[in-house]
């Protein structure tokens, strides 16, 4: 089931939520929706879902205008991060729900409702738990019935809020991977909400950033990462250092420190730079001329991680190194380095 939003607008009060925006999703996509805290992704989800009712703009499922269908005959899942499961109920009653609520012409008889609900608690791998109450269970737990009983009434358009925002780093690593498969093998369309730029690039087939009430860029995770449309998309979807000075015959100067731009590209006051983009060295060469001093290393994980002071630093800046080059450097708190500028980003001061 396709999705299309035109024109939807929200205002509460004086606060304008979204500004008309419009976004169309394909049937079997799956789009994340991303976004500082009040930016009005949740808004947005909660008007597709017909929870919320748009100032303007409409919304079809397919060929059908839903924009005025109540959210009950919109056939649509939903998954909260507070998990919202009957606490009274076994996880198989709770996965069971929908199906017994059905009016009475489309109800499956018992039989068929026992198949269908074991299939998906085998599918969620909780089938052994079939019988425990909630209160019994691991938040993850929780959340993989919550997904399960969100499916069990097979939705067109499965909404997610933030599934997995209560839940600890590696139970929503897990999660996430897991939704992936779902999705794959259900094909439902669906949508989620996130801040996580992790959780969005990771599973979705295209994201949308969202700031102050606006669409700011619609693409695939590869495209957003590496061809940001503004300075704020860049700088929400990973770390950011930055440099800012004057420019001056093709170098962007900032005290003794410089960076030597194209000569070609348009003069700016300002590039950013991500950590992985930095070269740290001994010594400075015809590309840049950055003296930082090492304030903190973190060799966990894939990369190590360093922190970079210098007197020409607004904040202090983070560079990403591979452990090979780690070994062979030997940084250390307090050591004197130079930094060389792999890459570098610079946006249109209207897009600042
Ligand atoms: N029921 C409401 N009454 C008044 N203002 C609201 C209401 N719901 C949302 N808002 C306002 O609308 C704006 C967008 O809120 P929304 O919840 O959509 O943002 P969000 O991006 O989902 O944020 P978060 O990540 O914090 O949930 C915010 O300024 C919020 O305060």
């Amino acid at each position: 089931m396709s999705i299309s939003v035109t024109g939807v607008s929200r205002r509460f009060g004086n606060t304008t939520a979204l500004h008309p925006l419009s976004l169309e999703i394909a049937k079997g996509e799956m789009v994340g929706l991303l976004g500082p805290s009040g930016s009005g992704k949740t808004t947005l989800l909660r008007i597709i879902a017909g929870l919320e009712t748009p100032n303007s703009g409409s919304i079809h499922f397919g060929d059908r205008d839903v924009t005025h269908v109540h959210v009950r005959k919109r056939r649509v899942g939903f998954v909260f991060q507070h998990y919202a499961l009957f606490r009274h109920m076994s996880v198989f009653e709770n996965v069971a729900f929908g199906l017994r609520a059905r009016p009475s012409s489309e109800r499956l008889s018992n039989a068929e409702i026992h198949d269908r609900v074991h299939h998906l608690l085998e599918r969620v791998r909780l089938e052994a738990l079939a019988k425990r109450l909630p209160a019994q269970l691991s938040g993850g737990q929780q959340q993989r019935v919550a997904l399960a009983r969100a499916l069990a009434v097979e939705p067109e358009v499965l909404l997610l809020d933030e599934p997995f925002g209560a839940l600890d780093a590696k139970v929503r690593l897990e999660l996430r991977r897991w939704l992936r498969h779902l999705h794959e093998e259900f094909n439902f369309t669906s949508v989620f909400v996130t801040h996580d730029q992790e959780e969005a690039l990771e599973l979705s087939d295209r994201v949308v950033v969202m700031s102050n009430g606006r669409i700011e860029q619609i693409d695939t995770p590869q495209t957003l990462y590496r061809a940001p449309a503004n300075r704020f998309v860049f700088s929400f979807l990973g770390e950011t250092n930055r440099f800012a000075g004057e420019y001056r015959e093709g170098r962007l100067h900032r005290d003794q420190a410089w960076i030597q731009l194209d000569k070609a590209g348009a003069p700016t006051s300002e590039v950013l730079l991500r950590p992985h983009e930095l070269i740290l060295t001994t010594a400075p060469d015809a590309r840049a001329h950055l003296p930082v001093t090492v304030d903190a290393v973190s060799p966990v994980g894939s990369d190590v991680r360093i922190e970079l002071t210098a007197d020409w630093m607004d904040t202090p800046w983070l560079a990403s190194i591979t452990h090979h080059d780690f070994d062979r450097l030997r940084p250390e708190r307090g050591g004197a380095f130079f930094v060389i500028p792999a890459r570098w980003h610079q946006f249109a001061p209207e897009n600042a």
